[in-house]
């Protein structure tokens, strides 16, 4: 940031105060002159977003908060370099719009589109290290960080792969921006695409719901609804905000506001693993103006749910902040319900938003990670079960997907079993749903929602 006006703002925001607080999973660099120069080239490259788009989501997730909107979050675990091809950039966009189109169906309402795409770069890990046949090395961080390769010139962090995830970061937004923008995300086309998933005999379990979608759309269409117009749709990108020496270099004052923005992503989310309410992220995260996540596991207690809340939307801005629950199938249902009723008490609404995956890992006999469909799906049920005792609205899911045919997790219609799981096994860190099983679970999740009432008419100039 070279505008000394900005630097003041930047030193009154307190953007560096996280410097000098204990600060989890970040890298240790090598050479950190070095860092701290690929960190200041950053600053003079153009932002990723716009400050205005961020605004745009607060208002949308505040919607989705107050129960007006649903929100879909989705995208790989890690995001490589070498993947972010059109192939599978697009892939993934037409799952995701696949998926709110049949989410739009079941929950009659608006359903928010978001990617764990363009910077789902950086990972936590469990070890810092790991171990093969003898041979310990860093353990794989993601791309921004340091190389997948089993080889120590490969596990160094290499401060350049920053510029490298900025580049990156820019192509795939770009490319997502021209997809949303320019007619790929067709209502039509894309209802095409799930008749074409209805129809495999596998999942003709949901061939009634896609033939139900089709006389909506047809009803729209009779009743003069313009279609054309409907061919941009707004989507949004995300992630986890953990690398923060790359998150301040791309945080900047906003011209019209005076106010910090971080301009890597519209949303950005704080890990199970970094979020300590005295730490570096929490701090960094509480003085950006986005809308913020805040990923909550099976320890959480009741007490530091307030004083997330307190500390990351002191205001209770609509939209600000997200719980991301992710406790795990087999909890859920005893952990949710009381903090849901302690911010229910609170007199708080924030956006409560379900990551059906974390909570559910475990790693077969041969070594590879996965999850089972069936636990998802039940995390899933936990969550919408748990809002409805409470009366508050399950406002959308957070899942790690893929638009390609891989074999990861187990189960769903193609009944991907263990021997399965070594025949395409890609995800350099967690298992990610594949194509069907994504669009299996909308359709779940459509037939889940629709047992809530229907919303009153919407407001479309809200939108
Ligand atoms: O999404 C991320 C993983 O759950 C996290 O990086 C931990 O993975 P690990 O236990 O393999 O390190
Ligand atoms: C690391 C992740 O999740 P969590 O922080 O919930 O473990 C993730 O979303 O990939
Ligand atoms: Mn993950």
């Amino acid at each position: 940031m070279t505008n000394p006006q900005d630097q003041l703002l930047a030193a009154a925001a307190g953007l560096d105060a996280w410097r000098d607080l204990p600060i989890k999973q970040q890298p240790t660099w090598p050479d950190q002159l070095r860092a701290r120069e690929i960190a200041a080239e950053i600053t003079k490259r153009p932002p990723l977003v716009f400050a205005g788009e961020v605004d745009r989501l607060r208002d949308r997730l505040g919607q989705a908060a107050a129960g007006n909107a649903f929100v879909l979050q989705g995208g790989d675990c890690a995001e490589t370099f070498s993947a972010a091809t059109a192939d599978k950039i697009r892939a993934r966009v037409s799952t995701i719009l696949q998926m709110s189109l049949v989410l739009t169906y079941g929950a009659s309402m608006p359903v928010v589109k978001m990617g764990r795409m363009a910077g789902q770069f950086a990972k936590p890990r469990s070890n810092d290290t790991e171990t093969r046949e003898g041979v310990t090395l860093p353990a794989y961080r993601g791309d921004i960080v340091n190389g997948f390769d089993f080889t120590e010139a490969s596990r160094l962090p290499n401060p350049e792969r920053m510029l490298e995830g900025y580049h990156v970061s820019a192509s795939t937004l770009n490319l997502i921006r021209a997809f949303t923008t320019g007619g790929f995300a067709d209502m039509r086309e894309v209802h095409s695409w799930n008749q074409g998933f209805a129809k495999n005999p596998a999942n003709s379990r949901y061939d009634a719901m896609a033939r139900d979608i089709d006389r909506a759309l047809k009803f729209m269409a009779a009743t003069g609804a313009d279609f054309e117009a409907m061919r941009e749709v707004e989507f949004y990108i995300g992630h986890e905000g953990l690398l923060l020496e790359y998150e301040r270099a791309l945080t900047r004052i906003d011209s019209r506001t005076g106010t910090p923005y971080d301009t890597s992503a519209h949303f950005i989310w704080i890990g199970e693993r970094t979020r300590e309410l005295e730490g570096a992220h929490v701090d960094f995260l509480s003085r950006v103006r986005n809308p913020i996540g805040v990923k909550l596991g099976p320890t959480t207690d009741s007490d530091t749910v307030l004083r997330l809340l307190d500390k990351l939307d002191p205001e209770r801005e609509p939209g600000r902040l997200t719980f991301i629950t992710r406790m795990g199938a087999g909890k859920i249902r005893d952990l949710l319900p009381n903090l849901l009723e302690t911010v229910k008490a609170e007199g708080s609404t924030p956006l409560w938003v379900t990551d059906p995956m974390h909570g559910n890992g475990f790693t077969t006999e041969r070594g590879f990670k996965t999850r089972s469909f069936d636990d998802v799906v039940d995390e899933v049920k936990g969550f919408f079960e748990s809002h409805q005792a409470a009366g508050t609205h399950p406002g959308g899911i957070h899942v790690e997907l893929t638009g390609d045919d891989v074999t990861e997790c187990l189960g769903g219609s193609e009944q991907i079993d263990e021997a399965a799981l070594e025949t395409n096994y890609e995800s350099l860190c967690d298992p990610r749903l594949n194509h069907m099983q994504s669009l299996e679970l909308a359709f779940l999740v459509a037939e889940l929602l629709q047992d809530f009432p229907l919303p009153e008419f919407p407001n479309n100039d809200a939108w």
